[in-house]
């Protein structure tokens, strides 16, 4: 009997603590939850993913008015932050503990290299090795090498309005076009090379580009779970990933021989001889080892080439893409537009840097078009490696922090009818340009878009230039406007359009302008 007694108290001791410990550790975690930035439960093990829609961007801007400016969501794996408040996005990206990148099956891929998918130390040092060494090629709004990017930029924008005066009146898709054009901008900066229009080369390295984003958008799966990668389906497309990858490394590495063989201490010509440089000086001071925190020379130059071309060709072609399908919308904009170009500039010459100042219209619409379009909705996202605290709330280890730089620019707290295309809201009282500091077409803090004094460059000298040369008008007698809406990837792009382009009459000394407009030479290799 004693023993049965006993045995019954041992029990509900043992029942005791068990409820106690796993109350505690139910409370802990309640109370842990209730410090992580709000936001819907989800699934166990599958989270918020099975209701995400297609369109994250819109999906996550409606979420956004529901749980406020952070919240959070569990995808497979991942926990994500995303932030719409404007405060907090530059809050968080000034700090160093923001500056991580995600460790996905996509970054594993990459192996670290290169500069947007980098982390730690060598991110660090290649952003700044890369901001110096851009900013002396031209990268700057101060400065001789000024002079040297306008000319690099010129000569595509004339080759570009050369192409487009063979299809003056003709229904235009300027995709392709200017696909080349932008292209050869990044390409004689880093490696010194330019494409003609439908080089077969060209075309390869462009599909294998177009494949590439296919490819890693099927592989999303695998980034929320990382067991998926064993799946034999995706087996044959990371396959293919290597494969592809192999090809384009051994195209950037031909570049990289020819530099090294043909190498001048003296010429510095483009990012790739300042990297041959820096390798050599490394050698020479036994630094070699240490050089890019100890990866493979030449593979890091291979992926800083790779980097900087998909970070710099699709965003400004599809940024001017809005701006002209916008100037078919808006024709009294456009006329606006060229009323400054013929006042300031004149007619006969185009549009140069120095012009800028004096053509703030001009300028508030290509903001304008920024901020509208926000072709990069989602911003790159960001990782901390260590838990913090943003707002108020826990940031755990590894969370994906995600700025809704479209929920930014759509805001109506912040933007008067911010749906409308409005110029104007970028002109203060006096007429002159002003940008508020929700404005953030590229992003905030220390992991900023490193590209975007060459981003302004090339939008004002492509757009004031073909605005100067021609009226846009919708392809068509009998079609409607083409539609503004977009297809949605890593960039917000239109639905492909046709345009019209019109020859603007010439009015002064028509023999130099005829011969920057119709009687330039063709583009060649170098
Ligand atoms: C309209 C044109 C462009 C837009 C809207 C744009 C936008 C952005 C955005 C939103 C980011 C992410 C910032 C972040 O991680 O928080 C970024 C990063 C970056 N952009 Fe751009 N960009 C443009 C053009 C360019 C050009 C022309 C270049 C090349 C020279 C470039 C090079 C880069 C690089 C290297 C990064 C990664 C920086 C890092 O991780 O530290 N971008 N850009």
């Amino acid at each position: 009997m004693y023993h049965v007694k006993m045995l019954l108290e041992l029990r509900s001791l043992a029942v005791f603590f068990i409820v106690f410990f796993f109350g505690r550790r139910l409370w802990a975690l309640l109370s842990r939850i209730r410090t992580l930035p709000p936001g819907p439960w989800g699934l166990p093990l599958l989270g918020y993913l099975p209701f995400l829609k297609p369109e994250a961007h819109v999906h996550f801007a409606q979420m956004a008015k529901k749980y406020g400016g952070i919240f959070s969501l569990s995808l497979g794996n991942q926990f994500v932050v995303i932030l719409s408040d404007y405060k907090l996005i530059r809050e968080a990206f000034r700090r160093e503990d923001f500056t991580g990148r995600p460790d996905t099956e996509f970054t594993n891929i990459l192996g670290g290299y290169g500069i947007i998918n980098s982390d730690g130390r060598l991110w660090k040092e290649q952003r700044k090795f890369l901001h110096d060494k851009l900013r002396r090629l031209g990268m700057t709004y101060s400065g001789q090498g000024k002079h040297e990017m306008e000319a690099r930029i010129m000569k595509e924008v004339e080759v570009f309005l050369h192409t487009l005066s063979k299809e003056r009146n003709n229904s235009t898709d300027l995709n392709p076009i200017l696909c080349t054009s932008i292209s050869n901008v990044i390409c004689s900066l880093v490696m010194s090379v330019r494409f003609k229009q439908k080089d077969a080369k060209f075309t390869r390295f462009m599909n294998l580009i177009a494949e590439g984003f296919r490819l890693f958008g099927s592989l999303n799966y695998a980034n929320f779970f990382p067991i998926m990668r064993y799946l034999p389906g995706l087996q044959e497309v990371i396959k293919k990933i290597a494969k592809n990858r192999t090809e384009m490394a051994a195209f950037f590495q031909e570049t990289v021989d020819d530099h090294r063989a043909t190498f001048d201490s003296h010429n510095m010509r483009d990012l790739i001889d300042n990297y041959l440089m820096e390798i050599e000086d490394a050698k020479a001071t036994g630094r070699s080892e240490e050089l890019f925190q100890g990866k493979e020379h030449d593979r890091q130059m291979q992926q800083i080439i790779g980097d900087l071309f998909s970070a710099g060709m699709e965003t400004i072609k599809t940024t001017l893409l809005w701006a002209v399908l916008y100037m078919i919308h808006e024709p009294e904009v456009a006329s606006k537009i060229q009323e400054e170009l013929d006042r300031v500039v004149g007619r006969n010459r185009l549009p140069k840097l120095e012009d800028r100042p004096y053509l703030p219209y001009t300028e508030a619409v290509i903001l304008e078009v920024l901020r509208i379009s926000s072709v990069v909705p989602l911003g790159t996202t960001h990782s901390i490696h260590q838990e913090t605290k943003l707002g108020g709330y826990t940031i755990p280890e590894n969370a994906h922090v995600v700025p809704l730089l479209h929920a930014v620019h759509m805001d109506p707290n912040l933007w008067d009818e911010p749906k409308a295309f409005k110029p104007e809201r970028f002109l203060n009282q006096e007429g002159k340009v002003c940008k508020p500091e929700y404005f953030m077409p590229f992003g905030v803090g220390r992991r900023m878009c490193l590209g975007d004094v060459l981003a302004r460059m090339e939008l004002f000298e492509f757009f004031s230039s073909l605005m100067h040369t021609f009226h846009l008008r919708k392809a068509g007698e009998d079609s409607g406007l083409p539609t503004l809406e977009a297809t949605t990837g890593a960039t917000l792009t239109p639905l492909p359009f046709e345009v019209s382009l019109v020859q603007r009459p010439l009015q002064d000394s028509p023999h130099e302008f005829l011969n920057t407009c119709q009687g330039l030479r063709p583009a060649g290799s170098l």
